[in-house]
């Protein structure tokens, strides 16, 4: 609206804002604000959503006056449809991509929509699905998609009687597709905010549909809690196990075939955990508590791959408990001064209690250790069987280098931690136009660290990536003279085109002289000016001559009666 000097809103009457709890939060405040500048004072302003805000913040923004709030649901008992029969399912991690699977292979006839919190699992599980052929069509939708592929995707699942549809939650709000007979919340989402808009992608108007939320152990009552608060109604199904099917030996044989898809599984799996690790509400959580291990062979992984931000982290709380301890044992040095002062028997009575106290802290230092050491033997563990697995698989993150890390308050468990242990040098270039996520391998055979530990201190010298500026710099400092063009004429005389040859002005000036006829006297000062050229590119050359052999001096050397010399040849 700033840039286009023609566009006039002062005859506005009406703003009507959809999804506005969306377009009036943070994320869009900037834009929303620019708008709203250019809008007349005096106008009705309309805000729709499934979940409306009331934050009287929001609602100021708008110069709301004495607003009115209509709500659908105001008097009923639920805030979703009657309609729609929702579900819940607590299921492990590690099988959520067997039960997707099963799932699917017994709706074959039907309309579904599977919600995923990133787009790196919407891509690798899409791809894995697709070679699986479940016996229905399967397309995906997200937020790395172009636009025009994004409005193909909708048209064509709009025009499937059966299809599945596995989507970010860019396709949470607003898309109006026909027809849909399930929604599968695959992952956790953020809120139920969240919740209620995907689900709102079935039982549209006077349908019917049915809604399945997919629950870790660990985000089972926190979220349900919340549904409820919410007044919506969800009811626990179990899982029947006969009717599962392992596709994790497929998956295994398909990445093995296919280096592309590996790395897309890495990346499915680093970004599923930076997903749960970014969101807000660590009561439901909590990505320390997943198993990690089993989570990387269910997507086909030989191992975890290395994730670089958990690493930070886990350093992070290492040092913080390291902090609090200090403070605790400074604490109670203190109590015990302060207390010892008053009389003796005080003094022995508190000096036991402070030795019960730091010795307690003792005892929580010495598990603390323990643990740690468990970890690391357990760290050696999943080495030596990478090892044996003969692959070792690291993913790095480029994106949390800007990004403060903020600390969770819980201690990692065990289990976790073993895929964390090791150095955080990694990075990669290649993948910075992606989000986030670098890929590498290292040691593919594993060998090095068995056969040589010498070479591993070396080893992790040699980690600390050089960037590309930083090899470009070598490069050119080896003056390598890459790709030279030769050009002949067409009497087969050779122009040289670099370095180009040195003309005098006055050369140039007498090329650009159309007079006929040779001037002796300026052809002799032409050929006086252009023999300085020679001269200095010939005293270069010695130069350089001088300097390699210096070099050279130094880098051959003999050893001679006990005294290194250097041997001039
Ligand atoms: N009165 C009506 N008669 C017939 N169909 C209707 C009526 N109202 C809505 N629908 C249909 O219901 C579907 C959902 O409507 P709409 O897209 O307006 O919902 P919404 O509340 O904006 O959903 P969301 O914002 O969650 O996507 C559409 O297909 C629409 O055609």
């Amino acid at each position: 609206m700033d840039e286009t000097s023609y566009f006039y809103a002062s005859d506005l009457q009406m703003l009507i804002l959809d999804e506005a709890d969306r377009i009036l939060d943070m994320g869009f405040a900037d834009t929303m604000n620019a708008i709203i500048e250019n809008l007349p004072k005096k106008r009705q302003t309309l805000l729709f959503s499934a979940t409306q805000t009331k934050s009287v913040k929001d609602l100021a923004r708008l110069s709301l006056k004495d607003p009115e709030y209509v709500w659908v649901h105001e008097k009923a008992k639920f805030s979703t449809p009657a309609t729609l029969d929702q579900n819940y399912v607590v299921c492990e991690l590690q099988q959520k991509v067997n039960m997707l699977y099963s799932f699917l292979r017994t709706h074959l006839k039907k309309k579904t929509i599977v919600f995923f919190a990133s787009c790196k699992e919407v891509q690798y599980l899409f791809r894995v699905f697709c070679k699986l052929q479940p016996g229905l069509p399967v397309l995906a939708l997200h937020g790395k998609q172009h636009q025009m592929k994004r409005m193909e995707v909708y048209t064509c699942f709009v025009r499937k009687k059966a299809a599945v549809l596995f989507a970010t939650d860019i396709a949470a709000r607003g898309l109006d597709f026909p027809a849909v007979n399930w929604v599968i919340q695959f992952d956790c989402p953020e809120d139920a905010n969240t919740y209620i808009h995907r689900v709102g992608r079935t039982a549209r108007y006077k349908e019917g549909g049915e809604a399945l939320l997919v629950l870790l152990p660990s985000e089972e009552k926190g979220m349900v809690e919340q549904l409820a608060q919410r007044k919506v109604p969800v009811s626990e199904i179990k899982i029947n196990p006969e009717k599962l099917t392992d596709i994790q030996k497929r998956l295994q044989a398909f990445l093995a075939q296919d280096q592309e898809l590996k790395d897309k599984a890495q990346r499915c799996f680093v970004s599923y955990l930076r997903s749960v690790y970014l969101m807000k509400n660590k009561e439901v959580f909590d990505v320390f508590k997943l198993p990690l291990a089993e989570y990387a062979l269910s997507l086909g992984l030989a191992m975890a791959p290395r994730v670089r931000f958990l690493q930070r982290v886990q350093k992070q709380l290492s040092a913080k408990e390291a902090a609090n301890g200090m403070d605790h044992l400074k604490e109670t040095e203190q109590d015990k001064n302060s207390v010892c002062s008053i009389d003796k028997e005080g003094v022995e009575k508190c000096g036991t209690d402070a030795n019960r106290k730091v010795s307690g802290y003792k005892t929580k230092g010495k598990e603390r250790r323990r643990e740690t050491e468990e970890c690391s033997a357990s760290s050696e563990g999943a080495e030596e069987s990478s090892q044996s697995e003969g692959e070792s698989e690291q993913v790095s993150e480029e994106e949390e280098e800007e990004k403060e890390v903020p600390v969770p308050s819980r201690v990692p468990n065990t289990d976790s931690m073993q895929f964390f242990e090791g150095d955080d040098e990694d990075d990669d270039d290649d993948t910075k136009d992606l989000d986030l996520l670098t890929v590498k391998r290292r040691n593919v055979f594993g060998v090095e660290a068995q056969d040589n530990p010498g070479l591993n201190a070396s080893k992790s010298k040699m980690k600390k990536k050089t960037t590309k500026t930083q090899e470009a710099k070598k490069i050119l400092k080896k003056k390598f003279k890459v790709n030279t063009k030769i050009v002949f004429t067409e009497d087969g005389e050779l122009v040289q085109q670099w370095p180009p040859v040195q003309k005098s002005s006055l050369a140039r000036a007498d090329e650009e002289d159309d007079a006929s006829g040779i001037n002796l006297d300026k052809a002799k000062e032409i050929l006086r000016e252009e023999d300085k050229f020679d001269k200095e590119a010939y005293r270069k050359k010695v130069k350089e001559k001088h300097r390699v052999q210096n070099l050279a001096q130094m880098m051959f050397v003999d050893k001679k009666g006990g005294y290194w010399t250097a041997s001039v040849f």
